[in-house]
């Protein structure tokens, strides 16, 4: 028997507070191939682009939320026990294509500790299952097997998910679970996140600016709200129009990324969304995020798929060329790069 889960919730998220209100899909429901809540679920996706994962009821969401439970627990001890130098020891695989693994932190404070926010990315490619094993720094290496697993099953969870939405789409069986296979090399990885708690002066600010994830599926786990997304989906976001997520037990929050959008011609939206200091008195504590991200295989070409519901590509898009993933992703992290040094 696997001991409990702990509550890494240390305070409950305010009861006044308006969130949004994501809609619930059943994992359970999607395994047993109801229609019904595969339709729910597209519906979302073509809108908002976000809804809670309900893992309950079924062993792959509970081994799931094991692992995530797991990676928290283990989170803690890796970002407090680690430092700078060895932190840096990661950083020889800068350059090699692999634009997510390694260390960051947004800054750090006069006693040398991460402020804001600080992550590490593990990359599926990095766990040696598609190429040979990068070294991941000591402080990781300890842990490949529980970082594997989590990805394993957050991807399953995701081909489960694009399984669902390729038949609302109408597009032939396995047109997009074809597309990503954690068999080949991929950009899949897992992240995690710590969000210190922030002194008094930084209550309410934005510790991750507003964007869209440039992968198909995020799963989110996280215990304290700071996760919002917009109520409209106007593209220029007011600052009213911002709702916190409420983070459920049992329920991961999952959101569709840019190339899900681009593969189907915007037919898929991907969820925009940002993060700010927890809400009422979960300021108080040190705010982690598990995420797993699913991505196509490095050799999908990024041109959008044919079926009567996705439209076909303009003159101006077939005009644009080839890319894979790998650089489609690359031409787009530079213009983001790009927008923001002009602002
Ligand atoms: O920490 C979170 O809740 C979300 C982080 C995020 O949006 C990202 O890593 O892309
Ligand atoms: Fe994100």
């Amino acid at each position: 028997m696997d001991p409990p889960l702990t509550n890494f919730n240390p305070t409950p998220f305010p009861a006044s507070l308006p969130t949004i209100s994501l809609k619930k899909i059943s994992l359970s429901k999607l395994l047993n191939d109801d229609e019904a809540e595969s339709r729910r679920m597209f519906d979302v996706c073509t809108n908002e682009g976000f809804f809670y994962l309900d893992l309950t009821g079924e062993p792959k969401g509970q081994k799931f939320l094991r692992e995530l439970h797991d990676v928290r627990q283990e989170a803690e001890g890796i970002f407090t026990g680690t430092t700078m130098e060895v932190w840096n020891t990661w950083e020889a695989r800068k350059g090699e294509g692999h634009v997510s693994s390694g260390y960051k932190r947004a800054a750090t404070n006069e006693k040398g500790g991460a402020e804001i926010l600080e992550v590490f990315n593990v990359a599926h490619s990095d766990l040696g299952d598609t190429t040979t094993p990068f070294q991941l720094p000591s402080c990781l290496s300890d842990h490949t097997p529980l970082f594997r697993s989590t990805i394993r099953s957050g991807h399953n969870i995701a081909s489960i998910i694009l399984g669902a939405l390729e038949k609302c789409i109408q597009l032939p069986s396995s047109s997009l679970t074809s597309l990503h296979r954690l068999s080949e090399t991929s950009g899949d990885f897992l992240n995690v996140l710590r969000y210190p708690a922030p002194p008094a002066e930084r209550h309410g600010t934005v510790n991750f600016p507003p964007h869209r994830d440039a992968n198909s599926i995020t799963i989110l786990f996280t215990w304290l709200g700071g996760l919002q997304v917009p109520e409209s989906d106007a593209e220029a976001v007011d600052e009213d129009n911002w709702r916190f997520v409420e983070p459920l037990p049992d329920h991961a929050i999952v959101n569709l990324g840019e190339a899900l959008q681009a593969l189907t011609n915007g037919v898929l939206k991907a969820g925009k969304h940002r993060v700010v200091a927890p809400p009422g008195n979960q300021v108080n504590f040190d705010k982690y995020s598990v995420i797993v991200s699913t991505r196509p295989t490095d050799d999908t070409i990024m041109r959008c798929l044919q079926s009567p519901l996705i439209p076909p590509e303009t003159e101006e898009q077939i005009s644009e060329g080839n890319f894979t993933i790998k650089q489609w992703t690359i031409r787009k992290a530079m213009r983001v790069m790009g927008a923001t040094h002009k602002a």
